[in-house]
Parts: structure tokens; sequence; C-alpha cells
């Protein structure tokens, strides 16, 4: 609403006529045709005082312009409101009749009529006052009203604002929430990209998944129909089995059945190898503990012997045959027998299988515990070597040889009764009464003497010598090579020395038999001797003289102990040799003696062979006290 100047100029009054009495004399002929229209032209806008102060006057849009002087008389134009001047405007049209001769009235910018008072109209611009009063009460109870329904207006508009700013206040927040979300959701679509690649690889694998799990139903099925194979076949294995089980319940009871036969059965069978000992020792005994065997060598040339003489009817007598021719010429040729007989004679054509056959029973008595010597007497070239070692050919084997199978062989057979046997192997010579270690490996220069000793329990052993633990046959004989070694390396440095040596090899065997607490000792005793042979002591000289003397030393003692055994003599001289020394444990009451003489067949060997046959003849007569075995 805009304020308007309230002009200093006079309006016309609404009563013009009592105006124009009063101030007749300024009216003019144009302004008193205006006074008896008085309603016609009303001021639109008027200074109004209210409550002592000048209110703003509401003159429509427009100020009130300057009074327009028009050409004919003084008009003042108020602009009134539209709906003032209408009303004006219609109030005229009905019943003033405005004189159209007079000057028109001045027209305002707003289109609204100034009619122009007379100063002295006083009443006429009372009246306009007033109509203006009126005028701008209805219009400040326009205004008012209008002010009214626009503070209700803006009330309704604040509260609007205030609801506004509220829900703008909710959609900033939830438009923060949605910023919220919508970061949320941007990690969620990060998330939800991985998910997809994801989802994509899990695709893939479901993909490969689908192939391989067709693959595997395939599998499967193939796999049901052979299980429904398998089950058929367990049903069948298991009706099998059961009977199977019965069987093995009848077959546990028979096993139990044959075990307490079995063990009865030991029982028995080590009854049995107990009487089997006892009477392999009586025929032993019965046999004689020295037995002497005589071997009679094929001649060189294959030719037969004409002073030996084997009966074939009899394998125990041997006849020595000596044709001397007369001294005189004048008598017949005489011949003389010397007869022997032996526990056995094995003519030219024996064979090694032959002789060893009788020696086996002995070297059974060795493995049942007995000490058992085994020597081989005679003459140099009559066979010794050859009956106790043999040659290297299976068939040619010696008795030392076989001696060592056989007793594997038995000890084996033995281990199924529970025996276990422990064996250790030496390999000596004696030559010139010295002692020489058959199976010594080191160097020459080092060799170390030997010398007999005598243990507390009476056996014997030699100091310093190798004693080899042995466990097969192989091993033994390869000791028995190494000694051949030996000796051949000895005999180069000096001629025929094997022939002028004593060897002596020693298999110490140890049975156990744990089951029955039975332990058994004993010692296989191998001798060659050296060559029996008699020289003349004019023939002889130095170092042959001295080798003749130890030879001969040692065979006579061996004579003289075996004949102070059979006569029971209370002292045996074992210790006059190394030989016999050697020997003691083996020699005597708890041993079995067998020797071999060995005899050339040859005519030249005539002596010797009746002297080989004497010596073994006297041995022969010998009884050697009962043996027994050395068990625990
Ligand atoms: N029974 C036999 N059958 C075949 N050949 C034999 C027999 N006895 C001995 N010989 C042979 O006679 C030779 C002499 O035998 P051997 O060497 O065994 O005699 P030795 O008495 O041991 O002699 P030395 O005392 O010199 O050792 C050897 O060539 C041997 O092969």
């Amino acid at each position: 609403m805009s304020r308007l100047p309230i002009s200093k100029r006079a309006l016309p009054s609404s009563s013009s006529g009592s105006s124009s009495s009063e101030n007749g004399q300024d009216q003019g002929p144009a302004q008193k045709r205006v006074r008896k229209d008085p309603e016609t032209v009303r001021p639109q806008a008027a200074a109004t005082v209210i409550g002592g102060r000048r209110a703003p006057v509401a003159a429509t849009r427009a100020p009130i312009s300057k009074p327009v002087r028009s050409a004919g008389a003084a008009t003042v134009a108020v602009a009134p409101s539209r709906g003032v001047l209408k009303q004006s405007i219609a109030s005229t049209a009905r019943g003033v009749n405005v004189r159209q001769t007079a000057a028109p009235p001045a027209t305002k910018a707003g289109g609204g009529v100034v009619v122009k008072r007379n100063k002295w109209d006083l009443k006429a611009k009372v009246s306009d006052m007033e109509d203006k009063l009126r005028n701008y009460q209805t219009k400040v109870k326009s205004a008012n009203q209008e002010n009214e329904v626009l503070k209700g207006t803006m009330v309704q508009s604040q509260s609007k604002v205030t609801e506004m700013q509220r829900e703008l206040l909710a959609q900033r927040k939830q438009i923060s929430e949605y910023e919220e979300k919508l970061q949320a959701m941007s990690g969620v679509q990060a998330e939800l990209e991985q998910v997809c690649s994801e989802k994509s690889t899990l695709e893939k694998e479901l993909s490969n998944l689908e192939v391989k799990y067709k693959v595997m139903e395939t599998l499967q099925n193939s796999q049901e129909t052979e299980l429904q194979t398998l089950k058929m076949k367990l049903s069948v294995q298991e009706s099998t089995l059961a009977r199977v089980q019965t069987t093995l319940r009848d077959t546990e009871e028979e096993v139990r059945t044959l075990k307490e036969t079995v063990a009865e059965q030991k029982d028995e069978l080590h009854a049995g190898e107990m009487e089997r000992r006892r009477l392999h020792n009586s025929i032993q005994e019965l046999k004689g503990n020295i037995r002497v065997f005589c071997r009679v060598r094929p001649t060189v040339d294959g030719g037969i012997s004409k002073h030996i003489q084997l009966p074939s009817s009899d394998d125990k007598t041997i006849t020595l045959a000596k044709t001397e021719e007369s001294h005189t010429g004048k008598t017949a040729d005489t011949q003389k027998n010397y007869n022997f007989s032996f526990d056995r004679v094995f003519g030219p054509q024996a064979s090694q299988q032959e002789v060893f056959e009788e020696i086996s029973l002995l070297v059974q008595s060795a493995l049942d515990g007995y000490n058992v010597c085994c020597f081989a007497y005679g003459q140099t070239g009559s066979g010794k070597t050859y009956t106790m070692e043999g040659d290297e050919v299976d068939v040619t084997r010696g008795v030392i040889p076989r001696a060592v199978q056989q007793i594997f062989k038995a000890a084996e057979k033995l281990g199924s009764q529970g025996w276990e046997f422990n064996f250790t192997a030496s390999f000596v010579e004696i030559y010139n009464e010295t002692l020489r270690d058959l199976l010594y490996t080191g160097k020459a220069s080092k060799r170390p003497e030997h010398e007999v000793r005598k243990l507390t329990n009476n056996d014997v052993t030699i100091t310093n010598l190798t004693y080899e633990k042995v466990s097969n046959e192989d091993h033994v004989l390869g000791l028995i090579a190494l000694a051949n070694q030996n000796r051949s390396t000895a005999q180069t440095a000096q001629n025929d020395r094997s022939s002028r040596s004593h060897s002596v090899f020693q298999l110490d065997i140890e049975g156990v038999n744990a089951g029955r607490d039975i332990k058994c000792k004993s010692t296989l005793c191998l001798v060659d001797l050296a060559g029996s042979e008699r020289m003349l002591k004019s023939q002889s000289q130095g170092e042959r003289f001295k080798e003749m003397t130890a030879i001969n030393g040692s065979l006579s003692n061996l004579g003289i102990v075996i004949t102070a055994l059979a006569n029971k003599e209370s002292y045996v001289p074992y210790r006059n040799s190394k030989l016999t020394y050697l020997l003691q444990g083996c020699l005597g009451g708890n041993s079995k003696t067998l020797m071999f003489v060995n005899i050339a067949p040859e005519q030249d060997s005539f002596g010797e062979t009746l002297n080989s046959l004497r010596f073994a003849s006297k041995v022969n007569d010998c009884v050697i006290g009962t043996a027994s075995a050395n068990r625990k």
C-alpha cells in the first residue's frame, strides 16, 4: 500500500450548497454548476487523521496528482478507489446531472474525476472530506481485512514455511540417509561386483563340478553295480568263511592235538637221541676207543704190489710177504709173511668215500660230545695227506673236508631238536718241536711264538694261536686252503718240509640245548703226521739230523703215550713231545682215537711199511679206557 501525499490545497466539499452560501462572492459560475451535483465528484484521496496522527491515505495505485486546472472551472479530482469510483460514477449517472457545458473535470492520471470546490464551499469540502474519510475508512477496513487475510495467509505461509522447513530438514535427513545408503550401496556394489565375479567363477566351477558329477555319477553307477557284484561275492565268501572257520576250529583242535603229539614226539625223539648216542657210543666202545685202519696206496704205475697181500674174504687183515733168497744158493728161497690185523684194511682201490664212511661214526661221536682224534701215520709218500685232506675234486676229498661237511649238516639237523652249536677252528704245524700257526695272516717277521698250555679243566690251549669262529663248511674249507698256502710257503723255503712236520687241525665244538638244559663240549682233532721213515744216523747230518730226531722223538713218544694209556699207567708222558702234549685232550680216557696207517706198496718201501704196520699193530692192541661224553 502506497502512502499518498496529502495535498494542502483545499478539496471540494461535498456540501456545495452550504459552502456557496458562505463564500458566494468567490464562487464563479462554473463552480455553481458543480455545486448542484456535489455527489457527482468526490475526491478520491484525502488526508486522514487517525488517532491524532496523519495516517496514510489509500490513494489506490496512483498518487494524487497536482490539481488540474481546467479551462473553465477549477476541479479537484481525487483518485478514488476503483470500487468507490465505480460507485461514484454510478451515483452520478443516477441522480446528478452534471453539466457538460462546464469545464470538464480534470482527469487524474488514474481516471478519477477531481471536482474543484470553491473556497467557500466548505460544506462540500467537508462532505468531500467525509467521503474521502469514508473511502479511506473503507479502504482501511478493506486494507485491514486484506491485512488480516494477508496475516492469516502469512501465518499460514509461516506455518507452511515451518512445515516446509521441517519437511526440508526431514528431506535433508532423508537425503543424508540416502547418501549414506548410496555410499553403503557403492561398497555393496563393489562387493556385488566381486560377488558377481565369484559367482561367475563359481558358475564355472559348478559347471565343471556338474561335469565331474556326471562322470562320478556314471562311476557311481558302475561302482554300485560292482558293489552289488562284490556283495554277492562277499555273501558267498562269508558263507565260505563260515565253513572255513568251522574247518579252522576243527583244524585248530587238530593242531593242538598234533602239537601235543609233537611235544610228546619231541620228548620221545630226545629220549631216542639220547638212546642213540648211548648205543652209538656202546658200538664205538665195542669197536674200541682206539681203532687202527690200514690203507694201502696204489702203485704209481697202477700195477699190483707183490709183497702186500690183501685177502679178498677179509677186510681186516694184511700180509706183508718177503721172499728171502738162500744165502748159500743150495736151498730154495724162503718166504716170510708178516700178518697184521686191524679194525679195517683198505686196499689201493678203496675210494675216499669208503674210507670216510668208517670214520663218520666217530665224527658223529664228536657232535655227541666225545673228543675224537684221527691221525695218519706212515712214511713219506704213503698217502697220509691224501687220506686226510685229499684233492679239491669232490670224489677225492679227504677226511677233513668230509668230516667238516658232516658236522655242519648234523648240527643243522640237531637244531630242529633245540640244539645250538658253536664251532672254533685252529690249524697248527709242529716242526722240529716248534709250533707254527697255519692260519696266521700277519707279516712273516712278526710271527708270534706259541706254547702249549694246560687249562684248569684239563683242556689244552696254544698261546697266540688263531682260533677262528666258524659257522659253515665253506668257511672251514677257506681256512684249510689258507693253512695249505702257509705250509707251501714254508716248504718253498725248505724242501719237503711238510713231510717232516705234523699238521694238526682242530675243531672245537660247543653244543647247547637250552630247552632241555644240556650242554656238550668236544674237540675233533685231525692230524697229518710227519713221515715216519727212519734214516740211518750216518745218513743224516746237521739240520736233517735235528729234524729226524724231532720226528722220531714225537712219533716214538706217541707210541709210548698210547702204550701207557693202554697199560693204564699212572704216568703218561704227554709232555715229552709237543705232539702228545697238544693231543693230550684227544688221547686217553675221554676220547676216541682213530689211527690210519698208510703204507706204500713199492718194494723198496718194504722196511718202512713193516715198521709202520708194527707200530700201528702195537697201537691197535691198546685198549683205551671207556670214553665218557663231555656233557653237563
Ligand atoms: N689212495 C690213493 N689213491 C690215489 N693216489 C694216492 C693215494 N694215496 C696217495 N696218493 C698219491 O700219492 C702221492 C703221495 O701221497 P701223499 O702226498 O698223500 O703222501 P704223504 O704220506 O702225505 O707224503 P708226505 O709225508 O710227504 O706228505 C700223492 O700224489 C697222492 O695223490
